[in-house]
């Protein structure tokens, strides 16, 4: 039920293994330091990664009258959050669905979640162009959708796979809130230095090139991979990530 959710965003890459859901998770985490009332929803159903990530792996959601109770990270309730991963009985069972179960799924989780009153509901999507972000699309349609942020790597292989990301947001008509660069550079734990691996600014130059904000750049950096369930804005605030999660946060706020 969305009916008392003021935003939804959607996070998307073209690519598995790009931080997508670490994206998804540090930013929800971020609007929650800054007060907002918040929504993570994963529909990753192949490979749900949130529970991981938000360290809520034993967790389960229960039917209430009014639907699914979504699993709080904390006590005031301030960010909640479904998951294909807390309906499995372990974390090794795996969904082996064919397009129109995952597609009744992904309905019922826009449907039938009782988010109760969200600031922002952010979704996470599964890599690439398939029946969970079709279905999605669908689902949301007379639902106001800000837009989406598409993360990338540095890489060109990454790049051109968040190409096609940026022609199916235009063609569903789907608003592109920005790119975000991860993994650009590594900060070395021992000096805090950033080195750059791989080359950088791919995604920054994608970004002009299909005329669509950039929202920054995020390093690899080791500590933030480790933060599980913490926010990066509070525990590492000097940190380049932080920064950027900041900036972020503020761009989608403002808008
Ligand atoms: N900036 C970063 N610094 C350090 N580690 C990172 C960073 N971004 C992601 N990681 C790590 O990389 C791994 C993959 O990240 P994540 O699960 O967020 O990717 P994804 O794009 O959501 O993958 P999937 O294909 O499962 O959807 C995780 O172990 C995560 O902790
Ligand atoms: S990045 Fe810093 S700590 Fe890491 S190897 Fe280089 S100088 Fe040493």
């Amino acid at each position: 039920m969305l009916e008392n959710v003021k935003h939804v965003i959607l996070v998307l890459s073209g690519k598995g293994g790009v931080g997508k859901s670490t994206v998804s998770t540090q930013l929800a985490l971020t609007l929650k330091e800054k007060n907002f009332k918040v929504g993570l929803l994963d529909i990753d159903l192949c490979g749900p990664s949130i529970p991981y990530l938000l360290q809520l792996e034993d967790k389960g959601v229960h039917q209430s009258d009014e639907g699914w109770v979504p699993v709080y990270t904390d006590q005031e309730q301030k960010l909640a959050v479904m998951s294909i991963g807390f309906l499995l009985n372990s974390r090794n069972d795996a969904v082996v669905w064919r397009g129109p179960k995952k597609t009744a799924m992904v309905k019922q989780f826009l449907t039938d979640v009782s988010w109760g009153e969200l600031d922002y509901l952010l979704i996470d999507t599964p890599p690439g162009t398939s029946d969970e972000h079709i279905s999605v699309m669908e689902s949301l349609k007379g639902v106001k959708c800000d837009g989406a942020i598409l993360v990338t790597t540095p890489q060109q292989v990454s790049i051109e796979d968040v190409r096609k990301e940026v022609t199916f947001c235009k063609r569903t008509k789907i608003p592109i809130l920005g790119i975000v660069e991860n993994m650009s550079g590594f900060v070395c734990p021992s000096c805090t230095e950033c080195t750059n691996i791989f080359s950088k600014g791919g995604g920054e130059a994608l970004a002009n090139l299909a005329e669509v904000p950039f929202l920054g750049v995020l390093p690899i950096d080791p500590r933030v991979g480790a933060l599980l369930g913490k926010a990066c804005v509070k525990e590492l605030p000097e940190s380049p990530s932080a920064k950027t999660f900041n900036e972020i946060a503020e761009k989608i706020t403002c808008t």
